[in-house]
């Protein structure tokens, strides 16, 4: 897809999201071309709810989750499963995931020969972060990308995100507003009071 930047890619419209029963909205808010827009809230608000309903793992109960025709999407989950202990290194997870970019920073580049199942939680989640970031998606939704970062491995996940694109975007969810503040164009407020929703 040619993305034109400030292009809305995805619309969401009174969103009333959950399982069994609703656990978040209705909020509304939209992700354009070119930006990396972060989700902000406690604990519990429904923040990867939201993530799992643009993907299709949690139930819509109200609203309109609305794509721009042909967008693709990578989604990685909050805490990702960690290899079982294979002979697998990054340089095949970047090829398993379809990685279009070859520029991964020198830290990375480093490790791409190592065994996944032999790198420290950190190198684990930046390198499981940049397989997506690394894709061709459109857009990429990331869950708590902080997960076993230090700062200073913190900083480098802002650097791997806000590398400038080709007019792709990044939805993040996080609780840390100072993270989300160093790598996000945009913050929009997730609440738990399913009556106040949501505010830029
Ligand atoms: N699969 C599920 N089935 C039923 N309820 C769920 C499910 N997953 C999450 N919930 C509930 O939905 C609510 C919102 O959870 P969610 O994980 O979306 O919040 P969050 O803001 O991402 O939290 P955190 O910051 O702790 O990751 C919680 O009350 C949680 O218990």
């Amino acid at each position: 897809m040619t993305l034109a930047r400030g292009e809305i890619l995805l619309r969401v419209s009174g969103l009333t999201a959950g399982y069994a029963r609703p656990v978040i909205g209705p909020l509304s808010f939209e992700v354009r071309a070119g930006e990396v827009l972060g989700l902000w809230g406690r604990n519990g608000t429904g923040k990867s709810t939201i993530l799992k309903a643009i993907g299709h793992a949690a139930r819509v109960f109200a609203g309109r989750i609305e794509a721009a025709p042909g967008l693709t999407l990578a989604y990685l989950e909050q805490q990702p499963t960690r290899f079982p202990r294979m002979p697998v290194t990054g340089h095949e997870l970047l090829r398993s995931a379809r990685a279009a970019r070859t520029d991964a920073p020198l830290a990375l580049a480093a490790i791409l020969h190592r065994r996944l199942d032999r790198l420290s939680g950190g190198q684990y989640q930046l390198l499981w972060v940049w397989s997506a970031l690394a894709t061709a998606a459109d857009l990429v939704l990331l869950d708590e990308p902080t997960n076993n970062l230090d700062p200073d491995a913190e900083a480098r996940l802002v650097d791997l995100i806000v590398r400038p694109g080709d007019g792709r975007a990044v939805l993040l969810v996080s609780h840390e507003r100072r993270f989300l503040e160093s790598a996000c164009s945009r913050i929009v407020a997730v609440s738990a009071d399913r009556e106040s929703g949501c505010s830029s």
